[in-house]
């Protein structure tokens, strides 16, 4: 289960206007990615095109074979079985209840009987936590209950690749915390590959086996967890640690004038590398790794106090 995604040289743009040149990485199959970025760098873009919905100017997105950013509809409709996609708002049916908005997709495209269907989304919902909320509207329940409806309705289909887009829009740290730890579950479940898109980042340090930062119109880096936490780089260290000092102003690049007044001011040293969140049961996760195993195979040493088991203290953005 779980499939590799492979983005070679992918560029997006709307009329004259760039969205993102040139992006190159590979979603591990079976693993969490996170892709990171300044507010209206492309990130809902990229997963757009992902799935098809947009077609990019050039580059290539090759699932098992089949390069979806230039295939024929047919083959799309097919590959597009593969994903499960949860949208910001969870983009329920506002007439339906919870049950029928998760039912839709089994009864819109397969032919199974209404016992099957009920079986399945009984199960999802299980999942999600969300037994005993059947027969409520998406208006009656929380952002939080409604994330987690949506996310029910994306594993109906039971995908290979699951999209997430901004799950903590709008959610308390409190239910934040939730939803994450309900993702590592849900991975090691169902060994999906996941992209989660998301501005939090401390869900970007905690979660993912993969982070990706786009910045300034193109991918400024991807890699394992711990590559890009203990990267001096910029870019990815001011935006990873939430600084203000660094390239990255208020609305995305700084001007010359503001990078030379920052001249001479050091960036702050790294913070510790927290250790990464573990599933509620033990259970291993294919993307899982040793704590600083990455820096060990690497040769890298990791700020001081990295991996101790209180060393995640929340960065505030
Ligand atoms: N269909 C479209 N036609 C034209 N421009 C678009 C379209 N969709 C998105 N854009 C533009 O592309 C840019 C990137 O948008 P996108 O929503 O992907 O950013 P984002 O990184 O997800 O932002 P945020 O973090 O604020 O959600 C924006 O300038 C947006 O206006």
């Amino acid at each position: 289960m779980g499939v590799e995604v492979v983005v070679e040289g992918l560029t997006k743009k709307f009329g004259s206007s760039l969205i993102w040149k040139d992006v190159t990485l590979t979603l591990p199959a079976g693993e969490i990615s996170v892709m990171l970025g300044p507010s209206g760098t492309g990130k809902s873009v990229f997963l757009k095109t992902l799935i098809g919905l947009l077609k990019p100017n050039s580059g290539h997105v090759w699932i098992e074979g089949v390069d979806i950013a230039n295939c024929k509809e047919k083959d799309l409709y097919e590959i597009r079985k593969l994903f499960g996609v949860l949208f910001q708002d969870g983009a329920m049916f506002g007439s339906m209840d919870l049950y029928d908005n998760v039912a839709f997709p089994l009864r819109e495209h397969t032919r199974k009987s209404e016992s099957e269907i009920r079986n399945i989304v009984m199960d999802k919902m299980e999942l999600t936590g969300l037994v005993g909320a059947e027969h409520k509207l998406p208006g009656e329940i929380s952002g939080g209950m409604r994330k987690r409806a949506g996310l029910a309705r994306a594993l109906v289909m039971d995908p290979e690749i699951l999209l997430i887009d901004e799950p903590d829009s709008g959610l308390d740290p409190v239910r934040t915390s939730y939803i994450n730890q309900l993702f590592i579950d849900l991975n090691a479940q169902i060994d999906a590959t996941f992209l989660i898109v998301t501005h939090d980042i401390n869900t970007a340090r905690r979660v993912p086996d993969n982070i990706g930062l786009l910045y300034h119109k193109h991918l400024a880096m991807f890699g394992p967890r711990e590559m890009l936490l203990t990267s001096e780089e910029p870019v990815v260290a001011q935006f990873l640690n939430a600084q203000t000092v660094g390239p990255i102003g208020m609305s995305e690049e700084k001007d010359a004038d503001e990078l030379a007044a920052e001249q001479g001011i050091a960036m702050p040293p790294l913070p510790p590398v927290p250790v990464q969140l573990e599933t509620s049961d033990g259970r291993p996760r294919r993307g899982q790794r040793e704590p600083g195993a990455w820096c060990r195979e690497n040769g890298v040493v990791p700020p001081p106090g990295s991996f101790e088991p209180n060393a995640e203290q929340a960065l505030s953005a």
